[in-house]
């Protein structure tokens, strides 16, 4: 199949990058590079700066430090940077764009966007079967992802950016929200960066995975590779305890059940021979929520 919108070889990259509003510090001496040519997933606990980050990085907000460059060029205030990057935000009956009607939204979308597809744009407002003359805050949470996922797709743009685009979706239309995005991005080898907190429906999806937490990306790999990391590791409490404590190994998570204990532990493939090996202890795979909750869960700990 043809790819007609490569990003050229062009990267995406934050350097530096701090973010306070007022004396709070969201983002904290921030480096990602978005390489052109592959789908992301940025995920993080709520309030963990996700929409500030992706606002940074299309040139919508400003930062405090650091840089963002795409191609090697500031993306701020630079049109032919930003023409090549789109940030499709959720909507909602308040944003700005909310009192304008679906056909306006789409012919803004044309206006601002050098690639615009108006035919896919069309074909997918068909598909699901949204009233173009209605005002986005008219429409139902599933119907303004609809419209945002169409801006995104329809937008053409090598590096397109949506900010949980299926929060508003059912699970029908998630599943083919995701198949739409595989098939462009097999179509046209655009490179797509999405923020989601359902995570496990995402994680086949995602080639490469972001985590962020409280203003640093704590990972940022291959996202079977982040995933391989990871294990569970259960038995009896004492037997647990003492086989962690012999391979020098603390637990990230921890989950007792009366005699019983389970823990979330990263490392190697041969930590997790090792104890593997050990017949008081069971070692079980982890899924990317599993891993996510294992990183980014400190703090909330039961008891
Ligand atoms: N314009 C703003 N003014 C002041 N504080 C802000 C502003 N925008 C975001 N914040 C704060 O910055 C922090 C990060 O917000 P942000 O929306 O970037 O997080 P997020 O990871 O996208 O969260 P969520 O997953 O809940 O949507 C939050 O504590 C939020 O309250």
């Amino acid at each position: 199949m043809e790819r007609t919108n490569p990003a050229d070889g062009r990267v995406l990259r934050a350097e530096g990058l701090c973010k306070s509003y007022g004396k709070q510090q969201v983002l904290l001496d921030l480096n990602l590079t978005i390489e052109p040519g592959c789908i992301y997933g940025l995920i993080g606990r709520n309030g963990a700066g996700k929409t500030t980050l992706l606002s940074i990085l299309t040139g919508q907000n400003t930062m405090d430090a650091g840089k963002v460059t795409y191609g090697g060029e500031p993306v701020w205030e630079n049109p032919r940077a930003l023409s090549e990057l789109c940030f499709a935000r959720e909507l909602n009956a308040t944003a700005e764009t909310a009192q304008i009607s679906v056909k306006e939204y789409l012919y803004a979308g044309q206006l601002f966007c050098p690639h615009w597809d108006k035919a896919m744009a069309d074909s997918l407002i068909e598909k699901f079967g949204i009233d173009r003359k209605k005002r986005i805050a008219k429409l139902s949470k599933g119907q303004m992802s609809m419209v945002t996922i169409t801006a995104a797709l329809a937008s053409k743009a090598p590096i397109t950016i949506l900010d949980e685009p299926a929060a508003g979706l059912d699970v029908i239309m998630r599943e083919k929200f995701y198949r739409m995005l595989l098939e462009e991005y097999a179509a046209t080898g655009r490179t797509f960066l999405v923020s989601t907190h359902i995570i496990e429906e995402a994680s086949g999806v995602f080639e490469r995975v972001i985590v962020l937490d409280e203003g640093h990306i704590i990972a940022d790999r291959p996202t079977e590779e982040l995933i391989d990391e990871f294990r569970y590791v259960s038995g009896e409490k004492t037997a647990l305890d003492a086989a962690l404590a012999g391979h020098g190994v603390q637990p990230l998570q921890v989950q007792e059940l009366g005699a019983h204990k389970m823990a979330a532990v990263r490392g190697d493939a041969r930590l997790f021979a090792a104890l593997a090996d050990d017949p008081a202890l069971t070692v079980a795979g982890m899924n990317l929520q599993n891993v996510f909750v294992a990183l980014c869960g400190h703090g909330d700990e039961e008891g």
